[in-house]
């Protein structure tokens, strides 16, 4: 990694991607070089010319929450107050990489927490679902690290999170089904409760 980007990542630890290892750049490039070589293509010809540098360029992006810390994310952004009712925040789009065919599966994420004396900043859960997207996943395992760090840092009354998704790898290629979406949910402390469960769901529209 850029000494420059250390001290970036430093202050701000969930900053975007713009600049890249040159590294870590160099090998994917060449790594792609080949891969693509391999699958029978011409890369000299002017359109793929730059292409290994791209694709090693977006995959970074792609799996750049490896290098990022939610939990300072979180930290960043928590308050001192006494609201005690159901905080939700729906529709929040996903995008992530299935890591068993590193290909993109893309939906909606849905978080609700009741605070316990603490609120957090609203733009730091979509930040954290980001961070835990932005790694190659599967989609129950997704669920399961936002609703945990949510309820390990906040130590909030109750948490709960729901995605929906649909998988690229279930689409362009094997079962190639085009309709189907996967739903997954987890749910901490009150929301294990199924009146409370049941009006986080009424409150997202399912
Ligand atoms: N549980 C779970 N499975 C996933 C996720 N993303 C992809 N998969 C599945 O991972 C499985 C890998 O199965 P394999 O049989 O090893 O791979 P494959 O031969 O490419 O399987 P097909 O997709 O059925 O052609 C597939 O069933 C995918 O649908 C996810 O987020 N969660
Ligand atoms: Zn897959």
């Amino acid at each position: 990694m850029h000494k420059q980007v250390d001290f970036i990542e430093l202050i701000m630890p969930y900053k975007s991607f713009e600049e890249y290892s040159d590294d870590v750049t160099d090998n994917v490039k060449n790594k792609y070089q080949e891969i693509i070589t391999d699958l029978g293509e011409d890369t000299s010809r002017d359109g793929l010319l730059k292409t290994p540098e791209r694709a090693a360029k977006a995959m970074q992006f792609l799996t750049q929450g490896y290098d990022q810390d939610p939990v300072e994310i979180l930290k960043g952004a928590m308050f001192k107050e006494s609201y005690n009712e159901m905080v939700i925040v729906k529709d929040i789009e996903l995008y992530s990489l299935c890591e068993h065919h590193i290909l993109p599966f893309f939906g909606k994420v849905h978080i609700a927490y009741i605070p316990n004396g603490q609120i957090v900043g609203l733009s730091k859960l979509p930040r954290i679902v980001d961070v835990f997207a932005r790694r190659l996943q599967v989609q129950e395992r997704l669920t399961q690290q936002i609703l945990d760090c949510i309820n390990d840092t906040l130590n909030p009354q109750g948490v709960a999170v729901v995605i929906e998704a649909s998988h690229m790898c279930m689409m362009m290629r094997g079962v190639q089904k085009q309709n189907s979406t996967t739903t997954t949910s987890g749910f901490r402390g009150q929301f294990e409760k199924i009146e409370t469960r049941n009006e986080f769901l009424k409150l997202i529209g399912k």
